[in-house]
């Protein structure tokens, strides 16, 4: 018999989540039927979309919804072989059995140096995200100048690598002088810190004079409003997230869009990776290709330990991550 442990929702987020907002508990699992399979989380993703997705689908109780690179510790399902690794969608647990049709299999070739952790980052639905977007999205063309936010986090700094592959300018924007070092590290050709700033308006019309192409906005608030009168004539902006709006407990009013929508014959589209749920090999396939080929570098901020879930994804809100932020069981 094996018992697991869960991180349960105890109190809806009010404001900035707290870790009082969490309660563990346990769980005695059963013993597997023909076609389970019982599995060990090894790796677990935090994600700034728990945050709006607990306030709109969870329950008081519910256990935190998530994803894992898992291990499979015993089988009786034919089609999965004890010790493969899999990404599962099953929450903020140690152990789950799962009847096999909600996993992935790492993609094929995965080599055995690479650690598998990626595959909730840059090669997987993070990297994702920064691939359609840009690709699908924004619609990228060599030459063009690209503006990306969260830059140095799990989506923004694939987001701008890819740009680069793609022949584009990027100019990039965190929150910390740290960060602002990675991005230049892996090839942004502007970054600066938009925390430290005197002016934002002033310093995204000194990394581009002549304006921005592409938006990948996964911020929104306050930076979108001042970016939106700084694209170019026939922009696309991607809206990838909010994340400024995720904490805020009173709804903000404006300012409001459409004179720079109009005026610059702009295209803003608000997407969810999902949508190209049947181009996803594809994507993995090209992720994990430039990251083997050096062509795009990865970086985790890895908190050790169960434990401190809610510690790690209160950190990831916060801005402590350079790259994705990720939880070793
Ligand atoms: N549409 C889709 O399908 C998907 C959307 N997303 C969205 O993409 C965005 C980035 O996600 P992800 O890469 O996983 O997360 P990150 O790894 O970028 O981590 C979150 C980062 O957001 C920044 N941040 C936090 N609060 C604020 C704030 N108030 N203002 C500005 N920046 C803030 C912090 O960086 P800093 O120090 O720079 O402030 C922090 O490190 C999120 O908005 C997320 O919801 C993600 C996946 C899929
Ligand atoms: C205003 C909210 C914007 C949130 C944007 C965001 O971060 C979206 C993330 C989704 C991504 O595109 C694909 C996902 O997996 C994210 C949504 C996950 C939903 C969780 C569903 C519940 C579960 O896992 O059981």
């Amino acid at each position: 018999m094996v018992t697991a442990k869960a991180w349960v929702l105890k109190k809806h987020f009010e404001g900035f989540p707290k870790t009082s907002d969490f309660d563990q508990k346990m769980i005695e699992l059963p013993n597997l039927k023909d076609g389970e399979l019982l599995l060990e989380s090894v790796f677990l993703s935090v994600d700034p979309y728990m945050r709006p997705y607990s306030q709109r689908d969870m329950k008081e109780g519910d256990i935190m919804i998530g994803t894992q690179v898992a291990r499979i510790v015993e089988s009786k399902n034919p089609a999965f072989t004890v010790g493969a690794f899999v990404v599962a969608r099953s929450g903020w647990r140690t152990h789950f059995i799962s009847d096999g049709k909600d996993l992935q299999h790492l993609p094929p070739n995965w080599p055995e140096s690479l650690p598998k952790s990626l595959a909730l980052g840059t090669v997987g639905m993070p990297g994702l995200t920064a691939y359609f977007g840009l690709l699908e999205v924004c619609k990228m063309k060599p030459g063009e100048t690209v503006l990306v936010n969260a830059a140095a986090g799990a989506v923004g700094s694939v987001v701008g690598q890819l740009a680069k592959i793609g022949g584009c300018k990027v100019v990039g924007c965190a929150g910390s002088d740290d960060k602002v070092a990675y991005l230049k590290k892996i090839g942004f050709d502007e970054a600066f810190n938009y925390k430290t700033v005197t002016s934002l308006d002033e310093a995204l019309r000194k990394a581009s004079p002549d304006g921005y192409d592409c938006f990948f906005d996964n911020v929104g608030g306050e930076f979108a409003s001042i970016a939106i009168n700084q694209m170019k004539k026939f922009g696309r902006i991607a809206v990838c997230g909010a994340i400024s709006q995720y904490n805020v407990s009173m709804p903000q009013k404006g300012p409001y869009l459409q004179v720079p929508m109009i005026f610059q014959e702009l295209q803003m589209k608000g997407f969810i990776v999902t949508r190209w749920n049947n181009r996803w090999e594809e994507g993995l396939k090209a992720l994990l290709k430039w990251v083997m080929e050096g062509k795009v570098k990865c970086h985790e901020h890895v908190t050790e330990g169960f434990e401190n879930m809610p510690t790690a994804f209160i950190g990831m809100l916060k801005g402590e991550n350079i790259g994705k932020a990720i939880v070793k069981a």
